[in-house]
C-alpha cells in the first residue's frame, strides 16, 4: 500500500474541491499523496496550484494507484465509473462512496465485490474547516482503514458514525442543507438591504448571526427554544417578528423541504435497485 495515493478521488466538481481544499488548509496529509482524476482537467489544475497534488489522466489509473478512492461523480455516473475501474481495484482498497443514491450493498454489487466500500456524507462546509461529515461503514472494513477515513474528514469538520439505515436522513440534516441556510441568509440580507444597510455588510451581520447562534445550540446545552426564549423580550421586536415568521408558516414550510430532500433519495435509490 506504501506506493500509492493514501486519497485518490475520482472527479473534481464542487463537493471533491471542498474537501480537498480542506485537507490542504488543515495540512491533514502530504499533498504528493492526494489524486485526482477527472473528465476536465482545469479544476484540478486550480486545486494543484501551490501544492503537489498529482492529477491522474485516467479513473483506471487513479484506481490502480490509489488505497482509498473517493468517488466525487454525480449519481448517473456511478455506475459506469464503479464498472471502468473494477478491474483496477485492489483487494485491499477502499471505495468511499459520497452520494446519497446507492446502498452499501448497491455499491458492492456495482464493484464485483472487488474491495471494501464505505458510505460517507459531507457537505461544502468542509472547504472552510467546519465540515459535518456522517459515515457509515460495514463490519468488515478493518479498523485502521475506517480510521484513515474518519480521521481525512475530521480535519475538516465534525464526523459522526452512523448505521446505513439513517444515511438517508443526513443530506437534509448536513449534506443539502448548507444551500438552504445559504438562501435564509441571502433572503434575510435582502431584508436588510431594504432597509438600507450596504449588501455586503447585511452578509457578514447576517452570517456573523448564524455562526454565533450554531455555536451556542452546539456549546451552550441549551434547548434551541429556550435560546429563542433568552432573545424575546416581552412585547419587543422580536416577538413580532417571530409571529409574523409562524404566520407565514416558517416551521411548517421547513420540515416540507427537508421532507423533499428525503423523499428524492428515496426516489433516486429505487431507480436503481
Ligand atoms: N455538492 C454537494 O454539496 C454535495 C455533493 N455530494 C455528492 O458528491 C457527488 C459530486 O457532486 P458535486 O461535486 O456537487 O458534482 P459536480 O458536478 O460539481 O462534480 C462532478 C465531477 O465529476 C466529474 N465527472 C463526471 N463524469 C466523470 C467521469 N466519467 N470520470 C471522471 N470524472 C467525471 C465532473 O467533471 P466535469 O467537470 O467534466 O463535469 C466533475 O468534476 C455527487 O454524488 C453528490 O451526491 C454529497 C454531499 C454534498
Ligand atoms: O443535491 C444532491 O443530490 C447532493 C447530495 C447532498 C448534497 N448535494
Amino acid at each position: 500500500m506504501a506506493d500509492r495515493f493514501q486519497y485518490g478521488f475520482i472527479g473534481c466538481g464542487n463537493m471533491v474541491s471542498a474537501i480537498i481544499q480542506g485537507m490542504i488548509s488543515s495540512q491533514f496529509c502530504p499533498s504528493s499523496q492526494i489524486g485526482v482524476s477527472s473528465r476536465t482537467q482545469s479544476r484540478i489544475q486550480a486545486l494543484s496550484k501551490d501544492t503537489d497534488i498529482v492529477a491522474v489522466q485516467s479513473n483506471q489509473e487513479l484506481a490502480q494507484k490509489s488505497s482509498i478512492i473517493i468517488v466525487g461523480v454525480k449519481p448517473a455516473q456511478y455506475p459506469t465509473v464503479l464498472h471502468e475501474i473494477t478491474s483496477s481495484l485492489h483487494s485491499d482498497t477502499l471505495i468511499v462512496s459520497i452520494t446519497p443514491s446507492f446502498t452499501l450493498a448497491q455499491l458492492q454489487h456495482m464493484i464485483d465485490h472487488k474491495c471494501h466500500v464505505l458510505r460517507a456524507m459531507p457537505n461544502t462546509p468542509l472547504a472552510v474547516g467546519c465540515g459535518m461529515t456522517a459515515i457509515c461503514a460495514p463490519d468488515d472494513v478493518p479498523a485502521e482503514i475506517r480510521q484513515k477515513v474518519v480521521d481525512l474528514f475530521s480535519s475538516c469538520g465534525r464526523v459522526e458514525v452512523i448505521p446505513e439505515t439513517l444515511m438517508d436522513v443526513v443530506p437534509a440534516a448536513s449534506g443539502s442543507s448548507p444551500a438552504f441556510f445559504f438562501i435564509i441568509a441571502e433572503a434575510m440580507a435582502d431584508a436588510v438591504v431594504m432597509q438600507g444597510m450596504p449588501r455586503q455588510q447585511a452578509y457578514s451581520f447576517v452570517a456573523q448571526t448564524m455562526l454565533g447562534s450554531a455555536k451556542m445550540i452546539l456549546e451552550s446545552g441549551k434547548h434551541p427554544g429556550q435560546l429563542k426564549d433568552e432573545v424575546c423580550s416581552p412585547g419587543g421586536s422580536t416577538i413580532a417578528g417571530i409571529a409574523k415568521l409562524e404566520e407565514m408558516g416558517l416551521r411548517g414550510t421547513i420540515i416540507s423541504g427537508m421532507n423533499a430532500t428525503w423523499e428524492k433519495i428515496k426516489e433516486m435509490g429505487k431507480k436503481t435497485e
